[in-house]
């Protein structure tokens, strides 16, 4: 098995050069598929590994904004369409210095998965920018959104591709976005991005149904293994989108949350977030947009530890949401030592490949990012579906589908899980189940 993983990636890697990020991806897939992949003759013959390892297509661009001085800045923008056989292309929009093809290859795959577990006519794509939204005004993201949209533009649509939001892009970005389709089309159409404003076309829930997802498969894992959210100490990461609203879940099922973190430093709350604190994030976050030692100076009973990740602070369960490979080996093997007992996934490939290994070893339960986080896109999948119905659906009816999607996610990964020392894998669970879907689709539509 081994020799066929190890055949199967060096060819990925000479086919794609200097994508760490891409390979990682790869491989924590393969490692665990390819003895079903093997085990299934219509898969191999069909060489449906190597087909759906290659993206159907990557547009990279030039975009040319003005900043506040009048000055003009040129930056790289992408969209990668990595796989529609499930539905048209779909996923989030990045905006980070450090976005290259490597990263959102590596994203565009895992969307792949993850979208197909939703079980909504979803396909798999990611984009974004080398743009660094960090210091800028208002009007220079405004600028900056409306110059990407004016050659994005041609290449998405309802039908075709759909993204959405990720790192550095929220409401706001997708309101100038859309604004910018808008004109140019000259049609109202809502479902051609997600995350939208709910004067215009979003959706009840979208904003917290990533943070919520993530606590609720938590949740989910833990009660099948007879345990519970309620009591534990939880130590989240990030303090974005997803980290906010994984603590706010995380408290209103009784747990104790401890952390939150950004790229500057992590905050620590030992007696827990109290309502206080939480809105009091929440303001500086969403509203000020300013950094965690500001939240620390504010809110009682918090310090601040500069250039310090927060993986170090005992808890019983961890929700990295922060960024891919903030968790390697080293830190693992804290956390378990420490006695955490379940860890999902709340960012996109937060743990290394050999820090998984780690913690599965040491008997914690794993959630891996395309089951714990899929809650995001599933509630874009439910905005398009209002959009396409003309309607808007209450608070509740959302939350009610958007559950249905994490615990049907959760019946497929225990489908197709191996059992190690009472421990489901949830990450074999998760790829094997999504694997199967993609691939039936590919061979259902014939050599392409
Ligand atoms: N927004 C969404 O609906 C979804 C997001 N995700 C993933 O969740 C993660 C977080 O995304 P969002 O919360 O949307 O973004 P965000 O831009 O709202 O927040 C990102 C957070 O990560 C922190 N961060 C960024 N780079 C870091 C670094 N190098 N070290 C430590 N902290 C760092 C930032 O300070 C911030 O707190 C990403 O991996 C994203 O791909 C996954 C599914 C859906
Ligand atoms: O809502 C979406 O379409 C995308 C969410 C996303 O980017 C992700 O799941 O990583």
């Amino acid at each position: 098995m081994v020799s066929e993983i190890d055949h199967f990636m060096d060819g990925l890697m000479r086919r794609n050069p200097h994508e760490p990020e891409f390979h990682q991806a790869v491989f924590e897939f393969v490692e665990t598929v390819m003895p079903y992949y093997l085990d299934h003759r219509k898969y191999t013959d069909a060489r449906i590994l190597e087909r759906m390892t290659e993206p159907d297509r990557i547009v990279s661009f030039r975009i040319v904004w003005e900043d506040d001085n009048g000055v003009p800045h040129a930056n790289k923008g992408f969209r990668v369409q990595f796989n529609s056989s499930m539905g048209p292309y779909k996923g989030g929009l990045r905006f980070d210095p450090s976005v290259n093809v490597s990263i959102l290859k590596f994203l565009g795959f895992e969307q792949t998965y993850k979208n197909a577990l939703t079980r909504l006519p979803m396909g798999g794509g990611k984009g974004g920018s080398n743009f660094n939204p960090k210091g800028r005004s208002d009007r220079e993201i405004m600028r900056f959104c409306h110059a990407m949209m004016s050659e994005l533009f041609r290449h998405i649509g309802e039908s075709t591709d759909v993204p959405a939001g990720d790192i550095g892009v929220g409401a706001r970005e997708i309101g100038y976005l859309f604004g910018k389709y808008k004109q140019l089309s000259n049609h109202f159409t809502g479902g051609v991005l997600t995350g939208k404003g709910l004067s215009f076309g979003g959706s009840e829930i979208r904003k917290e149904a990533t943070g919520y997802g993530v606590v609720v498969f938590a949740e989910d894992m833990l009660k099948h293994h007879g345990k519970t959210m309620s009591g534990k100490t939880v130590a989240v990461s990030g303090s974005g989108n997803v980290a906010i609203y994984a603590v706010q879940r995380a408290m209103r099922m009784g747990a104790k949350v401890v952390t939150v973190s950004d790229s500057r430093g992590f905050a620590h709350l030992p007696n827990g977030f109290t309502d206080e604190s939480f809105a009091i994030l929440q303001d500086i976050k969403e509203n000020r947009r300013e950094s965690l030692a500001v939240f620390a100076q504010e809110a009682k009973g918090v310090t601040y530890h500069a250039g310090k990740s927060p993986w170090s602070v005992p808890a019983q369960v961890g929700l990295p949401c922060a960024t891919q490979n903030e968790v390697d080996e080293t830190m693992a093997r804290v956390m378990a030592k420490n006695g955490m007992e379940c860890l999902a996934e709340g960012a996109n490939m937060p743990l290394t490949a050999q820090a998984i290994h780690v913690l599965k070893d040491a008997g914690v339960i794993f959630g891996p990012a395309k089951a714990a986080n899929a809650g995001g896109v599933g509630c874009s999948g439910l905005e398009q579906a209002q959009n396409a119905q003309r309607l808007l659906w209450t608070r509740d009816q959302v939350e009610q589908e958007l559950e249905k999607i994490m615990r049907s996610i959760h019946e497929q990964c225990v489908e197709y899980a191996p059992v190690k020392n009472g421990v489901t894998d949830y990450q074999a669970g998760a790829n094997i189940a999504s694997f199967a879907r993609v691939a039936d689709a590919m061979i259902g539509y014939g050599y392409l």
